[in-house]
């Protein structure tokens, strides 16, 4: 255990949702039981329904105290748990079960179950920044333009994983219309029209794409990472890029480095927007900020 936990971490909630990722977790309770009894944990689940989540946490939280609370499932679930958890000191823990699992990838949590169930007794604790984006939580990453659309349109369809993302994306690709943004942050400003703006806390989506790579979770600011409109010829070396942590490189991509910012959508009274994988049309101006080291995450103890 590392020395800035000084008590074990026995009282346990596993928040699972029984949707996420496709993943059938049938035995996972089983797993989750015998895993904690052998080590003298206690483990408590918590199901989750789509309908009212954070309220019913929130309320379970209130009336019982646990030493960490797990999210088991994807990004949607974990930031749902690190919502109910700002604030508040008590450690966000992640099973990555979901399609995409990006902050969990951010914060180097083995991706397998064993792995991820070790840092129950074997972690280190690390405090992290959060962010608001127009009055919602996020921990991860949200966006404006392409991805916000794509996000919809899955979250719409009946089926979920990495798989049905990529088709809808290829759709969805041809006929898009880029929107223009103003923003004005407390460092600069800037204007234009951009294929997709991402409103980064961490580096790297569920689907491996480096969108912000070389920043920190916990350095007290966030960055609006924007892909500028570009010919078809040159997708695949913005594509290249965005695998290979070279976001920068290209002639159509930028970066904003700030502590808070407002983006405006010309002509537009509202605008879609991805937040932490969930998407919801929020009023624009879209005012974001900065929570400074304010969620604490169980992760490996560094090597
Ligand atoms: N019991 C349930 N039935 C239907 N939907 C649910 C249920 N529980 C949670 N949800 C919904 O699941 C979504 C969150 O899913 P989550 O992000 O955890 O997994 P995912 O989308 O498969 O993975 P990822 O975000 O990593 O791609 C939320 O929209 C939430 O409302």
């Amino acid at each position: 255990m590392a020395a800035s936990e000084p008590a074990p971490l026995l009282r346990l909630l596993f928040v699972l949702n029984p949707v996420s990722g496709d993943i059938n977790k049938a035995d996972l309770e089983g797993s989750i039981v015998s895993y904690c009894t052998e080590r003298g944990r206690t483990a408590a689940f918590h199901h989750t329904t789509g309908h009212q989540d954070l309220r019913h946490l929130q309320e379970r939280l209130q009336q019982h105290a646990y030493d960490a609370v797990f999210a088991a499932g994807g990004d949607g679930t974990v930031s749902l748990v690190g919502e109910a958890l700002l604030d508040t000191g008590v450690p966000l823990g992640i099973l990555p079960l979901g399609s995409g699992n990006g902050l969990s990838k951010d914060l180097g949590i083995p991706q397998e179950l064993p792995g991820a169930l070790r840092l129950i007794w074997e972690h280190e604790l690390r405090t992290m920044d959060t962010l608001q984006v127009g009055g919602h939580f996020a921990a991860h990453l949200a966006d404006l333009g392409f991805n916000a659309l794509v996000v919809e349109r899955f979250d719409k369809g009946d089926t979920r994983g990495p798989g049905a993302y990529v088709r809808i994306a290829t759709q969805e690709y041809l006929g898009y219309e880029p929107a223009t943004y103003s923003i004005e942050t407390d460092r600069e400003s800037w204007q234009g029209p951009a294929f997709m703006l991402t409103i980064a806390n961490a580096n790297t989506f569920g689907s491996n794409v480096i969108i912000n790579p070389d920043s920190r979770i916990d350095d007290g600011e966030f960055e609006i990472c924007l892909i500028e409109p570009f010919p078809g010829a040159a997708a695949p070396g913005i594509l290249y890029r965005l695998y290979t942590s070279d976001f920068d490189a290209s002639f159509y991509t930028h970066r904003l480095r700030c502590s808070q910012a407002r983006i405006t959508v010309p002509g537009q009274t509202e605008a879609l927007i991805q937040i932490d994988g969930e998407p919801r049309h929020l009023p624009v101006p879209v005012e974001v900020e900065i929570k400074p080291r304010s969620l604490r995450v169980l992760v490996p103890i560094a090597q």
